[in-house]
């Protein structure tokens, strides 16, 4: 087993020996530990219906996503047309890599720890040495475009692993799409605006596993951010952890097993002016359960360039952001970190 600053690289083995402390290196700032912050418990990211889209009945689909994305940046969506049987499937997949592979077979799997979001089996975030450590385990599968798409890469811990990840990735491709047409028309622009402003769409899906934690006061799953990309499509199991960031309280979304949570990310918040806005937010680890959550990131080009979009730029609108290179933004972020404050804001233009 390898050594990260003193410390098992694999939490969930050190929790299976009878873990009853944390390790200092996985201990929050007071700050950011989960017993200081303040949550809210009444109220919970919105849900919205895409039932009757596919026959072009709109209802309130507009108004009620122009409302998620600009108060919250986050939601849940039902109905969206990915049958239950795959995101059951995706989830059991996951599970068996961290469940029934042993870790030195885990290990085979590991990802290059000195390049920024490599393929495989990880445990970092930020390759940043001096941040605290995340209670995390994770599989990233580099799946779009299928040029950067090789399943003999993954694991083989569950019979249709590969095919359920290839055929997962289709589906989030197509409902990230859906969606990014929909924000477009709600925020009054032609429907393929932000789809053609994101361009050729990078995907990745990253499985993460969240062993139970002995002290889940001091410690966080995921440190707070917000994603880079445009769209993030997340399905969790049935144990909360995921909470979102709204007027300065955590709210945790509430696991639905046929729901697909959409969190915007800083592209779009950029595309839109700041109209939108990306979510932050972070994963909580409990004393009880183990968690396991799919995040599906779909992101420019490395060398496409984000701006805000013209048609929404007028004299009482000016634009609120430099224009940036995606790939630098990535790098900037994988280097340095949020921080506690959010990256994007690191391109706000003050007038
Ligand atoms: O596990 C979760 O619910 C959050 C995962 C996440 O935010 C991420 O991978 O970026
Ligand atoms: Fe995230």
């Amino acid at each position: 087993m390898e050594v990260v600053g003193g410390v098992p690289f694999c939490i969930q083995t050190l929790v299976q020996a009878g873990l009853v402390e944390v390790p200092s290196q996985y201990i929050q700032p007071p700050e950011s530990q989960p017993g200081s912050c303040r949550e809210s418990s009444d109220s919970s990211i919105p849900i919205v219906d895409l039932l009757h889209i596919k026959t072009k009945h709109f209802g309130n689909v507009h108004e009620e996503l122009s409302r998620a994305c600009g108060e919250w940046g986050a939601f849940q969506v039902i109905n969206h047309g990915v049958p239950k049987q795959l995101l059951d499937c995706m989830r059991s997949a996951g599970l068996s890599f961290f469940k029934e592979f042993p870790e030195d077979e885990r290990d085979k799997y590991r990802c290059d720890l000195n390049s920024a979001a490599s393929e495989g089996y990880g445990s970092k975030m930020l390759m940043k040495e001096d941040s605290v450590l995340d209670w995390r385990v994770y599989f990233d599968h580099h799946t779009l475009p299928l040029s950067r798409c090789n399943p003999m890469r993954w694991p083989d811990s569950h019979p249709h692993y590969r095919e359920t990840v290839m055929e997962y990735s289709d589906h989030m491709k197509t409902l990230a799409l859906k969606l990014l047409t929909l924000i477009s028309e709600s925020l009054g622009l032609p429907s393929s605006c932000i789809e053609e402003a994101v361009g050729e769409i990078f995907q990745n899906i990253t499985v993460s596993f969240y062993p139970s934690c002995p002290q889940p006061e001091l410690t966080l799953g995921l440190q707070a951010h917000s994603d880079m990309g445009a769209i993030t499509l997340l399905i969790q199991d049935e144990v909360a952890g995921l909470q979102v960031l709204k007027d300065g309280q955590w709210l945790t979304v509430q696991p639905l097993s046929d729901a697909i949570v959409v969190l915007l990310g800083d592209q779009t918040e950029i595309l839109s002016n700041g109209r939108y806005r990306s979510a932050v937010h972070k994963a909580i680890t409990n004393a009880k359960n183990d968690r396991l959550s799919v995040a599906t990131f779909h992101d420019p080009a490395k060398t496409t360039k984000t701006f805000p979009v013209a048609e929404l730029i007028n004299e009482s609108s000016p634009p609120r952001y430099r224009e940036v290179v995606y790939g630098d933004y990535v790098s900037s972020w994988y280097t340095k970190g949020p921080d506690g404050k959010r990256n994007i804001d690191g391109l706000l233009i003050h007038h």
